[in-house]
This record gives structure tokens, C-alpha cells and sequence, in this order.
């Protein structure tokens, strides 16, 4: 069924799949606006992501997350956090308002893009996290394995399948 104009399309995957760029780009494709999950939550919560882990722990991220899921308004183009589609009140709310798509990005991709995870306060259990991950991400409507792509190459590509 073609995208309606109300439907939100949230980009999920892991930390360095590139979700933030390919939303982006996916935003400009479609003439749509683009929500960051993460940069809602920091500008809430008046402090940075890492600060948020730090101070406040995990559990206030992810309410903190929640809340910004509820505010996304209809027909958004949604750059999830890697946990975002993991929880599962925010996911069960992405899959009503409306397609979700699944970044997949190779271990060993994902790894030179972070790098040394600065600014992510998760990245140094990037390979546990995605075992405990990878059924939930394949919930998505669609899966576009990214290695080798440029973001642009997969926006086009996301808009063929949708
Ligand atoms: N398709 C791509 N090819 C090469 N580098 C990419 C691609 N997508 C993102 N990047 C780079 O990888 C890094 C992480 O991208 P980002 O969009 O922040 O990922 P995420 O939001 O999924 O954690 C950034 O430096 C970005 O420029
Ligand atoms: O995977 C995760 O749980 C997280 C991913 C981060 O976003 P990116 O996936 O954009 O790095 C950010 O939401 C936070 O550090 C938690
Ligand atoms: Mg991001």
C-alpha cells in the first residue's frame, strides 16, 4: 500500500547504521519534516545524551524516550535512537502510526563509524546489544542492508520499497 500522508516513517537500527544522516536525506527525498528522537529528549531534558545515562540512568532515557515517540506529529520522517524500537510501548506506538524501517549494518561497518563511541553511552556493548536486538528490529516493514551504500543510494532506496 503506497505511504499515506499522515504516516510517520521511523528509521530503527543499531548505533552507526545511520539512521540520523539516512533520515535526513529520506526527509529531503519525501518534502517531509524529520524528527530526532534524541535531540527531543536532550533539548526535555536540558543536558546531553551521555549526561541523561549518567545522571539520571537508563530507565529515565527511556521514559524521557517514550514521551518523545508520543509527541511525534503525523506524517514525520522519525530519527530513532538505537533502543527506541526495542522498547516496547514506543514500538508498539511506531507500528500504529505508521512504517518502520531497519538499518542493518554489519558489525565490523558499525564499528568504524563509531568509532570510540564518543557520545554514545551504550556503544561498548554494541555486539550484545544487537543479539538481544535483532528479533525486534525485524518487526520493521522493511529491512535495507546498508554496508557499501550511500545514505542517499538508501533514502531512494526506502522510498522504491514503501
Ligand atoms: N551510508 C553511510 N555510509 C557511510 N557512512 C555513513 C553512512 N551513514 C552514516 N554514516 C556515518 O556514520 C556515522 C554514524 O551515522 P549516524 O547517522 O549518526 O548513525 P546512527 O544515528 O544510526 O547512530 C556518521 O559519521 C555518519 O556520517
Ligand atoms: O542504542 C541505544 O540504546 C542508543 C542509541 C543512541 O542513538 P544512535 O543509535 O543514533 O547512536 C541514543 O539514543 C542513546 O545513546 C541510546
Ligand atoms: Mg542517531
Amino acid at each position: 500500500m503506497p505511504l499515506g500522508s499522515g504516516e510517520t516513517v521511523a528509521v530503527t537500527g543499531m548505533m552507526g547504521a545511520g539512521k540520523s544522516t539516512v533520515a535526513r536525506a529520506l526527509g529531503r527525498l519525501l518534502g517531509r519534516p524529520v524528527v530526532s528522537l534524541d535531540a527531543e529528549i536532550a533539548a526535555r531534558a536540558g543536558k546531553s545524551i551521555p549526561a541523561i545515562f549518567a545522571e539520571d540512568g537508563e530507565p529515565a532515557f527511556r521514559a524521557l524516550e517514550r514521551h518523545a515517540v508520543s509527541a511525534v506529529p503525523p506524517g514525520a520522517v522519525v530519527d530513532l535512537g538505537g533502543g527506541a524500537f526495542c522498547d516496547p510501548a514506543s514500538a508498539a506506538r511506531l507500528l500504529a502510526m505508521g512504517r518502520v524501517v531497519f538499518l542493518d549494518v554489519s558489525p565490523a561497518e558499525a564499528a568504524r563509524r563509531i568509532g570510540a563511541g564518543d557520545g554514545r553511552p551504550l556503544a561498548a556493548t554494541w555486539e550484545a546489544l544487537l543479539a538481544r536486538r535483532l528479533p525486534l528490529y525485524r518487526r520493521a516493514h522493511l529491512t535495507i542492508r546498508v554496508d557499501g551504500l550511500a545514505p542517499d543510494a538508501i533514502a531512494r532506496r526506502i522510498v522504491e520499497a514503501l
